[in-house]
């Protein structure tokens, strides 16, 4: 098949880890006879620091145009000023918004060999296989108003947690449809003790459970499910909660893989096209060193084979080919190991074909 993926590679080891998944997404496409077409745009910092913006409407456009998005990271310290009027991540947020992804798939998956990379005790990772549908065009993101000004000489700065029945709705309907193909178990998580936002969340969330009675559900209080995240994983299916607290969630889950740098996701509307990028971000610790581990991003690759492109069999060699790399060996230095990204992609790709 013939697919136009638009990169993004945005800023940081975005750069880097972007480029040995397109180097993968190749090889697979030779393997099995498809063409894919690139085409790369700027967002995030590096867009700031071109056109004064961090999404422009050429990006924006391209990607309406094309069959998928892969994308790197944005932001760091260069544009970090707090009193900067524009960030590389509002080019994220209006990218996300302006295609309308309003969930974003976060699957959890341990590889037995990396259970030591975990600093977590092996009993507790046994069995851990979990899938967090985070909303991602609402709450605290884009509510409004937001205010930062200064009134009788304070300083002040308003954020808004807003939420209506059909966001929530339409998150949560896609989190038990996700759940009806695994265990059957949605953890709806919420803050219902104290926020009004949270509330309407778990009504609504029974709600939809009411409608797919062969799914269970809990609801969980989002504090005692950080907490949960890390004694007992194992006990979650499929986790949906809003914005914010899927963004927090996502990044302590990761803990329980290995790395960060292992995470992909797939940021969904309602057509199959989507965003595909690493939960991470543009790392500007390492960035420029070649050493970023690119496995989150070649798996979101895989997920983006899968859902955007319906090549259910490329996405599945290519996730075994992962598998097997990391079985093999394979270890990039956040793993403890000392290959760099090109490495790691190279060693990928050696599995693809057997
Ligand atoms: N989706 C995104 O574009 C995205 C996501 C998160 C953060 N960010 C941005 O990235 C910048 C840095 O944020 P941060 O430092 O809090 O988070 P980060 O995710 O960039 O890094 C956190 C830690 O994880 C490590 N890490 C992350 N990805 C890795 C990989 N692939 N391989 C090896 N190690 C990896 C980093 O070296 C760092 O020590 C900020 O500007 C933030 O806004 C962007
Ligand atoms: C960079 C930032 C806007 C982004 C988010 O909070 O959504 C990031 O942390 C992520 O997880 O994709
Ligand atoms: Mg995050």
């Amino acid at each position: 098949m013939k697919a136009n993926i638009v990169l993004l590679p945005g800023d940081g080891i975005g750069v880097e880890v972007v480029a040995e998944t397109r180097a993968t997404l190749d090889a697979v496409a030779a393997q099995f006879g498809h063409s894919f077409s690139y085409s790369e745009h700027l967002i995030g910092g590096c867009a700031i620091d071109a056109t004064g913006t961090a999404l422009t409407q050429e990006t924006l456009d391209a990607c309406r145009a094309a069959d998928a998005v892969l994308l790197g990271a944005v932001g760091g310290p260069k544009w970090d000023n707090p009193s900067a009027s524009v960030r590389p991540e509002q080019g994220l947020l209006a990218l996300r918004q302006g295609l309308g992804l309003y969930a974003n798939l976060r699957p959890i998956r341990l590889f037995p060999e990396l259970i030591q990379a975990s600093p977590l005790k092996a009993e507790r990772l046994a069995d851990v296989d979990i899938l967090v549908v985070r909303e991602l065009t609402g709450g605290l993101y884009f509510g409004k108003p937001r205010i930062r000004e200064e009134v009788n000489g304070r300083r002040r700065a308003v954020d808004t947690l807003e939420y209506t029945d059909e966001e929530i709705q339409r998150v949560v309907e896609l989190a038990f449809r996700l759940a009806s193909s695994r265990r059957r178990l949605v953890t709806s998580v919420d803050k219902a003790n104290v926020l009004e936002s949270s509330r309407l969340w778990r009504t609504v969330a029974t709600e939809v459970a009411a409608r797919h009675p062969e799914i269970r559900i809990e609801h969980q209080l989002v504090d005692s499910c950080a907490m949960r995240l890390i004694t007992s994983a194992a006990a979650f299916d499929v986790i949906v909660t809003e914005n914010m607290f899927g963004d927090i969630l996502t990044d302590e889950a990761a803990v329980l893989a290995g790395s960060l740098g292992l995470c992909p996701s797939a940021s969904l509307g309602d057509g199959t096209r989507g965003v595909y990028e690493p939960i991470h971000g543009s790392a500007p610790d390492i960035a420029g060193k070649g050493i970023a581990n690119p496995i989150g991003t070649i798996l979101s690759a895989a997920m983006l084979l899968r859902h955007s492109l319906r090549l259910d069999k490329e996405a599945a060699v290519l996730e075994r080919a992962v598998a097997q790399a990391i079985a093999g060996g394979a270890r990039t230095a956040d793993l403890g190991g000392k290959l760099s990204t090109q490495g790691m992609g190279a060693a990928v790709r050696a599995k693809l074909a057997g």
